[in-house]
């Protein structure tokens, strides 16, 4: 029998709950020194050297022997070999999960308006797809067929015309299914890096990635860091690093559910997080004592051991409004309200990138073909963004047309405000347009 599983234990009405909670969300790497270094070193590189920056680097953290770029291009007849290669059940269920994944987002899209003033004047908003978006799809100690589809499908939606895809593969093995879902979703072109290389290729273009006008997506440290460097240059999405997990349970549901729960992200990384929250002791015990029987069958079970002990938590609440506020300190990137009445909790929840409503609906659904993205805000950013959607590949721009009427009425307030900034050219090029 393995050793017991250390995970934490800890009571929200403990006096040192806080600082205890604080340690655990701390993702530390995020702040390292030497991350920061070693990507705007790579960065640099990249942007100095380009191609040869972008193989360098892809030989030595994917362990591929590469000489040059050609060797890390799939074009569109390769990813079609790949629909043409995978099984009729994959190909199936890469179908339903598009097909679903789809019909959500278009509901996501955002249609240009205008309306009319009495005087004529138009007022209006044109809404336009970005011509050209990069996105990294992680493939590092797992591969991502379902990302591929969250990330392209919503931008297929909003009509962006060129869709340039990042996807490392460590050892130089390719998943066939990322590659025949690249192709179902309508990827344009699929290059064979991942990390901050990747990242920097998209953000300033070398001889053969082109330069695209934001990057999206999930990733580890690495890609979250060069995300955030090259914001401004390009746009970006979010920070969308390792799952995250945070059950409130009202003791009712199959504690081996909630234990598989709480699995499902601890098995994607080390760095991934696991809570659960409830009022019941006796429950917390039981989940524990599930998480231990059930750890040993799982593939990737010395990922989720470390992911749990150091990551991991079974917090005792006093009540379910408590375990709410909990979880809005902590704005997870996936919540399950498994719980008899979970819409009488959403209302009091305020921060989380996903909310799973009742014990029929595991995080797992929406990780693959419930509907929406599952590329969401985490490490507490769910406070101040969204999960990926349409609108992050489009662009808004305002339309105003003034009739004669209209534009001498507004270049009277006009005249006013630019003359209180002490901006003559303003105020006259407004009053130039005043009707005698
Ligand atoms: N939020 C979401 O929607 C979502 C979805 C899927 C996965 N994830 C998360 O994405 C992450 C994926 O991480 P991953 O590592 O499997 O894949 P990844 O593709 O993000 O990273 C792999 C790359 O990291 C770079 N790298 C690795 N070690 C390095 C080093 N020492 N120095 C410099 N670069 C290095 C390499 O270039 C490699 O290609 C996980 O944390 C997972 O939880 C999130
Ligand atoms: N849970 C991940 C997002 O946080 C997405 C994913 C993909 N495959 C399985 N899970
Ligand atoms: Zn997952």
């Amino acid at each position: 029998m393995s050793k017991p599983l250390q995970i934490a234990r800890l009571d929200a009405n403990q006096a040192d709950f806080g600082s205890h909670l604080d340690a655990l969300l701390a993702w530390e790497s995020v702040s390292d020194k030497s991350v920061n270094e070693r990507v705007e070193e790579i960065i640099q590189a990249v942007r100095q050297r380009g191609d040869a920056a972008v193989v360098e680097y892809t030989a030595r953290f994917d362990g591929l022997s590469v000489d040059s770029m050609d060797d890390l291009i799939l074009d569109r007849a390769r990813l079609e070999l790949a629909l043409e290669r995978i099984t009729a059940d994959q190909r199936q269920a890469l179908e339903v999960a598009a097909e679903r994944v789809r019909s959500y987002h278009e509901k996501q899209r955002q249609d240009s308006w205008r309306y009319t003033e009495p005087s004529g004047t138009v007022l209006g908003q044109q809404i336009t797809p970005l011509d050209r978006a990069g996105l990294y799809v992680p493939g590092g100690k797992a591969s991502y067929p379902s990302s591929v589809l969250m990330n392209a499908v919503p931008a297929k939606v909003a009509g962006v015309p060129e869709v340039v895809m990042m996807v490392p593969t460590p050892r130089g093995e390719i998943n066939e299914l990322v590659l025949a879902a690249a192709c179902l979703a309508g990827v344009d072109r699929v290059f064979t890096v991942g990390g901050a290389q990747a990242v920097a290729a998209l953000a300033y273009g070398t001889e053969s990635v082109p330069r695209v006008d934001k990057i999206v997506g999930p990733g580890n440290i690495y890609v979250a860091t060069a995300k955030r460097a090259v914001f401004g240059q390009v746009g970006i999405d979010m920070i969308a690093g390792p799952s995250e997990i945070l059950v409130v349970c009202d003791g009712q549901t199959d504690p081996d559910w909630i234990a598989m729960d709480l699995f499902s992200q601890a098995e994607h990384d080390e760095d991934a997080q696991s809570i659960l929250l409830s009022p019941d002791a006796a429950f917390l015990d039981a989940v524990e004592a599930s998480l231990n029987r059930l750890l040993g069958e799982l593939e990737r079970s010395d990922i989720v051991r470390t992911s749990l002990e150091t990551r991991g938590a079974l917090i005792k609440v006093d009540s379910l409004e408590q375990a709410c506020e909990v979880s809005n300190r902590i704005a997870p990137e996936h919540l399950e309200l498994s719980v008899a009445d979970p819409e009488a909790l959403l209302p009091l929840i305020r921060h989380a990138g996903a909310i799973f409503m009742g014990r029929f609906t595991p995080e797992a659904l929406g990780d693959y073909c419930a509907g929406p993205n599952h590329v969401l805000p985490t490490s507490g950013t769910a406070r101040f963004s969204s999960p990926l959607g349409v609108y992050d590949f489009q662009k808004r721009s305002s339309v105003i047309f003034c009739s004669p009427d209209g534009a001498s009425d507004l270049a009277r307030t006009a005249s006013v405000l630019a003359r209180g900034e002490s901006l003559t050219a303003h105020a006259r090029s407004a009053e130039y347009r005043i009707k005698n």
